[in-house]
């Protein structure tokens, strides 16, 4: 081990009933809005198919263009309200929204920059609207932030000369005041989601960003951040020189899940994730593989089966308005979640063994145990290993507790519950209630009660 003044401050995850909630939660929702959604991936007839968030950075559209587009920001179809219903409805238990992305344009009115909101057609507190729509609606808001600014004078990707330092010094006291300025316009956020962070420049600060960490939390008693918002002193990202995940969960699931739950390394993490392959803010042409709400009510089931959340993204057009698309994807797996969404919320790692038919998760604190099917063998039979002295001692249907199962026993941990023939078009849950205590072997249990 080595000794860190600016490592994690903190092993083992957080205890208290902020995360609590926040470990909960399970399914989220992520929106990222900006100057970006008015070119949506294009300009001047040119189609760009990296992600349209990051077009500033390409050079099809000159970089002046781009930056003048808060003059052309007048998001007519924007409203927030109808975005909370939306969440809602799809059973997102949290937002995650960008209150300023790479490009520097802040949607709420920054004291301490020109580039807000303020300065063009719409004028009006975009971050304000969405934090009170949502709230309105019980759902958690937790603000997207990117240290990382283009359209920053200071901004250095790295230190190499005086004037850099300088400059970089001027920046990290603009970072500060922004985030002290989020924290204290809109005092119910629960978190910050922090990108950007990794430029040489920022990845210096070591001790600055430790210092405004804590200043943050000591302003915001509970406040929940990342593994991403800043590196220990030898420059170590997400997890710190000792390994130990720096911030209150692991921020590095971006667009991938865990396959096993060693790779969570018994952390708090959220999974965030696109609709394309690769899209984050609003791109006209969405192009490759589109995932379908099944695709991603699975992500949902696999990521809360190793105990963490998974966030959708949404990327709002120029307008305001959501996408089509997002609204029926929104729709289906809320659909789903309204019958099923027991085995979501306040849910974990079950410990049992993964098993091919689909997931396992465990209701916090109970003995609850539930089965998400989403490949029924051709069998029926779906298999369950349970943990050592472990008894089932009722099986049934989450969405129809009158359809109940007899566990089979096959060994001494090992049981078949026999799914009845037919066909099952939407993946389904089965509750099993379990007790600690010892089976003897091979008996045929009493039909459940
Ligand atoms: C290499 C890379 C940099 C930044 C990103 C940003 N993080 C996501 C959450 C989006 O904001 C994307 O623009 C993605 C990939």
């Amino acid at each position: 081990k080595v000794t860190l003044l600016h490592g994690s401050h903190r092993t083992g995850k957080r205890t208290d009933a902020a995360m609590e909630k926040w470990r909960g939660h399970g399914l989220g929702q992520f929106i990222h809005w900006g100057l970006y959604a008015i070119p949506g991936g294009a300009w001047n007839g040119k189609q760009y198919n990296g992600a349209a968030e990051w077009i500033r950075s390409w050079n099809g559209i000159p970089k002046s263009t781009y930056d003048s587009l808060n003059y052309s920001f007048n998001p007519t179809a924007f409203d927030a309200k109808s975005w909370a219903k939306t969440a809602k409805q799809m059973g997102a238990k949290y937002v995650t929204f960008t209150t300023k992305h790479h490009d520097g344009f802040c949607l709420w009115p920054s004291k301490y920059t020109k580039y807000t909101v303020a300065n063009s057609p719409y004028k009006k507190d975009i971050v304000k609207a969405v934090v009170d729509a949502y709230d309105q609606e019980g759902i958690d808001v937790i603000l997207y932030f990117s240290v990382m600014d283009w359209n920053h004078p200071d901004w250095r990707y790295d230190i190499k000369s005086k004037e850099d330092s300088i400059a970089f010094e001027r920046f990290k006291k603009f970072t500060r005041n922004q985030l002290i300025e989020l924290l204290t316009n809109y005092p119910t956020v629960k978190g910050l989601w922090f990108d950007g962070t990794w430029d040489t420049s920022w990845v210096k600060q070591a001790a600055f960003a430790d210092e405004l960490e804590t200043e943050m939390r000591k302003l915001r008693p509970g406040l929940i951040i990342g593994s991403r918002f800043r590196a220990d002193e030898n420059g170590k990202r997400h997890f710190d020189s000792n390994g130990v995940l720096m911030g209150d969960y692991e921020q590095g699931w971006e667009r991938k899940i865990p396959s096993r739950i060693e790779d969570v390394h018994g952390n708090d993490w959220d999974c965030v994730m696109t609709v394309p392959e690769n899209q984050w803010g609003y791109n006209a042409a969405w192009n490759g593989h589109i995932k379908t709400g099944l695709e991603l009510i699975e992500m949902t089931a696999r990521c809360v089966s190793l105990g963490g959340n998974f966030v959708l993204n949404f990327g709002p057009k120029g307008d305001g308005s959501i996408r089509q698309e997002e609204l029926k994807l929104a729709a289906e797996i809320g659909d789903w979640m309204k019958i099923n969404q027991q085995a979501i919320y306040n849910c974990g790692y079950a410990g049992y063994d993964k098993q091919d038919w689909g997931y396992f998760s465990k209701k916090t604190g109970t003995d609850k145990i539930y089965m998400l099917v989403f490949n029924v063998p051709v069998s029926g039979a779906l298999r369950i290993k349970t943990p050592a002295k472990t008894v089932i001692k009722k099986a049934s249907l989450l969405a129809d507790a009158t359809e109940t199962f007899t566990p089979e026993q096959i060994s001494g941990d090992e049981y078949f519950l026999h799914l009845k023939k037919g066909t099952h078009p939407q993946p389904f849950v089965i509750v099993l209630e379990t007790a600690p205590g010892q089976q003897s072997n091979g008996v045929k249990y009493e039909k459940a009660k």
